[in-house]
């Protein structure tokens, strides 16, 4: 059975900003899906609807099935039960996710208890065992966070994500804070956990290079839409949309030192999500947009093996109108 299935996800922060608009995704079991885009696109918001973490007052709608389950629809009971041993979240900077006053063992013991029958001495020791799995010493349990640096904090976090044995694990912006060496060692850690326990990994970041690296597939959002999803190699070296070609011509490629001199980069910002422009959201920004542009906004859809894209100028794009049909379509 497919692992996570999102449907229609939609949600609407109170005053009226539309973080998210009609995502689909699925992961499989052992799969690591990559979410790309820029500072505002939604990607932490996709990630807090799905385990239901969003401010009170926030419309939600769509569907998120974690094995087949509901989370939007179930028992508030339930969903406390889901987090941390359904699905866990590893947040960006250790440093404000962690109790600074609380030791790191102490703080990864407490999700075990609270979701299991384990006992404190048996809860502390599973916390060092998890500990030694992120590559520290189990007597580090005893630290504060404070005495950790900042890619040690980092493991302490994944340790507490996986302390309740959850079959996915979403990771937001995980090594945004660290320097580079480091972010390449956590990244490293939680390839290697994620295929040794056969758990689902949907890992956000705005560093597509990153995410084509680590995942085996990747959905690149924009203004709260998935603009483009397939393979991780493929969506980073040839994007279809014009927003992936775009993000992906902002990094310099390993291996291909001619990257370093393509040019970077895109004029202005995402749209303000409580005002959104008409059409395809990308148009203003868009470098080869089309009247019609301003006016459909288009389907995400199937374009080639395994790929979707949603743009008038790959495949046919543009779903049936009610009346005769006005054709805008292109092909790639
Ligand atoms: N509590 C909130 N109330 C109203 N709007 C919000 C709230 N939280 C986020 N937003 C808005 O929703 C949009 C999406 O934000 P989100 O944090 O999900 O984007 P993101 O892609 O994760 O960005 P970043 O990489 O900077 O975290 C932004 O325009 C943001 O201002």
């Amino acid at each position: 059975m497919t692992l996570l299935e999102v449907r229609d996800l939609t949600v609407t922060y109170p005053g009226g900003a539309e973080a998210v608009r009609g995502v689909d995704l699925s992961l499989e079991a052992g799969r690591k899906l990559g979410v790309a885009g820029e500072s505002g696109c939604g990607k932490s918001t996709l990630a807090l609807a799905l385990l239901r973490l969003l401010p009170a007052g926030t419309k939600v709608g769509g569907q998120v099935l974690l094995d087949g389950e509901d989370v939007l629809t179930m028992r508030w009971g339930r969903v406390r039960a889901v987090r941390w041993a359904g699905a866990s979240i590893v947040f960006q900077g250790a440093m404000h996710s962690l109790n600074p006053v609380h030791r790191v063992g102490d703080q990864i013991a407490e999700p075990i208890l609270l979701h299991g029958d384990a006992t404190p001495s048996a809860a502390k020791r599973r916390a060092g065992e998890l500990l030694e799995q992120v590559g520290l010493p189990g007597a580090r349990a005893r630290a504060y966070p404070h005495e950790l640096s900042g890619g040690q904090r980092q493991r302490v976090m994944i340790a507490m994500a996986l302390a309740c044995d959850p079959r996915l694990v979403i990771a937001d912006e995980p090594t945004t804070a660290l320097d580079v060496m480091i972010q390449a060692q956590i990244l490293r850690l939680i390839e290697q956990l994620v295929s040794e326990q056969e758990l689902g990994l949907i890992m956000i970041s705005h560093d597509l290079a990153v995410l084509a690296d680590t995942c085996d597939r990747l959905a690149v959002m924009y203004a709260g839409r998935v603009v483009e999803e397939g393979p991780a190699r493929a969506v980073y070296e040839d994007a279809l949309h014009p927003y992936g070609k775009a993000l992906s011509s902002a990094f310099p490629r390993i291996g291909d030192p001619a990257s370093r001199f393509a040019p970077r980069g895109l004029a202005g910002d995402p749209p303000d999500p409580a005002d959104l422009p008409s059409g395809c959201t990308f148009h203003p920004r868009c470098p080869v947009a089309l009247d019609a542009c301003a006016v459909e906004d288009p389907w995400l859809r199937e374009a080639g093996t395994g790929r979707r894209a949603a743009c008038v100028h790959v495949g046919a794009t543009v779903p049936p109108p009610a009346g005769p049909a006005e054709d805008v379509r292109s092909t790639t």
